[in-house]
């Protein structure tokens, strides 16, 4: 089966609250899918959707091949769910919470359970209502990985976890791809997820407003130039020049040691900007690829959907 998930204009609205709005993507089998959107935005409606926690007000989702609706119990068998608000009961230790998840998904070698509370640095013998909330977490991971799911669907896995547990959490998810499962994580911050990302997608206000690659978004994202050029020089006539190339913004110049400091934004080919540069004495060039993180911000703020790819 080549596709893990797919949304067929789905929907749901809570009364006059609209929670999801005909969203149609698919991920495929073995892919880990990145789910992006700021907090409202709909992510944990789509993952409730997804394992029929919650029931549709329009279209459909098919997971694993299967219909939610028809096959909640064999579906979530085959699936490792890490819920946004994860509660278990917090009088019971924490080996004894995994063994009985683990019993519930058809029995989990003792060995794996204490593989993953090693590697997450958790301890098993604690008891639960005495973990801090990383801690929790690093329990909920547990519980989705340990019995191998052919899908993963993690909503917000990393809240809360230290940037050290955040690495080995990464390499979770890549050795879970390293085997053939497929994962679907939710979040609201790109870093924490364009690190294992094959695609994304971002959505706003119930709506997609982007699917693609990382390496895709990477190279829609505009360069930050600065151009030093040696004096003497025209900083009015330099701006007048530069600020009707194609592609160029937010330009500025400023005078230094006698010659000027030329800053733009670019937005395609840098050729037309080199070949201007040219007529004249460079002297430092930088060029930075914009912050994928302030990336994502402006597709969150855009006042229209801005791009939806595949
Ligand atoms: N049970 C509910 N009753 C009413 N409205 C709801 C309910 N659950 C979600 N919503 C609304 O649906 C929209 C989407 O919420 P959802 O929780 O899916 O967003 P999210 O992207 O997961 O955000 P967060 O990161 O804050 O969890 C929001 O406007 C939210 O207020």
């Amino acid at each position: 089966m080549a596709t893990a998930i797919e949304l067929h204009e789905l929907s749901k609205s809570y009364g006059s609250r609209r929670g999801l709005a005909g969203l149609s993507l698919q991920v495929r089998t073995g892919e880990v899918f990145g789910y992006l959107g700021p907090n409202g935005a709909g992510k944990s409606t789509t993952i409730r959707l997804l394992l029929d926690l919650i029931r549709p007000t329009g279209g459909s989702a098919r997971v694993l091949g299967m219909d939610p609706r028809a096959n909640a119990v064999d579906l979530h068998r085959r699936i490792g769910y890490l819920a946004g608000d994860f509660v278990v009961d917090g009088r019971q230790r924490v080996g004894e919470c995994l063994t009985f998840l683990g019993h519930l998904r058809g029995g989990v070698p003792s060995t794996r359970i204490q593989d993953l509370a090693e590697r997450l640095v958790l301890d098993l013998d604690a008891r639960i209502r005495s973990l801090s909330k990383g801690n929790r977490q690093k329990v909920g991971l547990i519980q989705a990985f340990m019995h191998h799911p052919d899908l993963l669907i993690l909503d917000e896995p990393t809240s809360g976890l230290d940037p050290l547990v955040q690495q080995t959490f990464l390499e979770l998810v890549r050795e879970a791809r390293g085997i053939g499962q497929t994962v679907f994580m939710s979040s609201h911050i790109m870093s924490e997820v364009e690190a294992v990302a094959d695609r994304v997608a971002i959505i706003r206000a119930g709506e997609l407003v982007t699917l693609s690659t990382v390496a895709e978004l990477r190279a829609r994202s505009l360069l930050q130039v600065q151009i030093t050029f040696a004096g003497p020089i025209d900083p009015t006539r330099l701006r007048g020049e530069f600020a009707s190339l194609p592609g160029v913004s937010e330009l500025d110049v400023a005078s230094a040691a006698g010659g000027a400091v030329l800053t733009c934004r670019l937005n395609g080919s840098p050729d037309p900007l080199v070949k201007a540069a040219a007529g004249y004495t460079v002297t430092g060039l930088r060029a930075d690829n914009q912050d994928l993180e302030d990336l994502f911000h402006s597709y969150y703020n855009a006042e229209e959907p801005v791009h939806v790819a595949r």
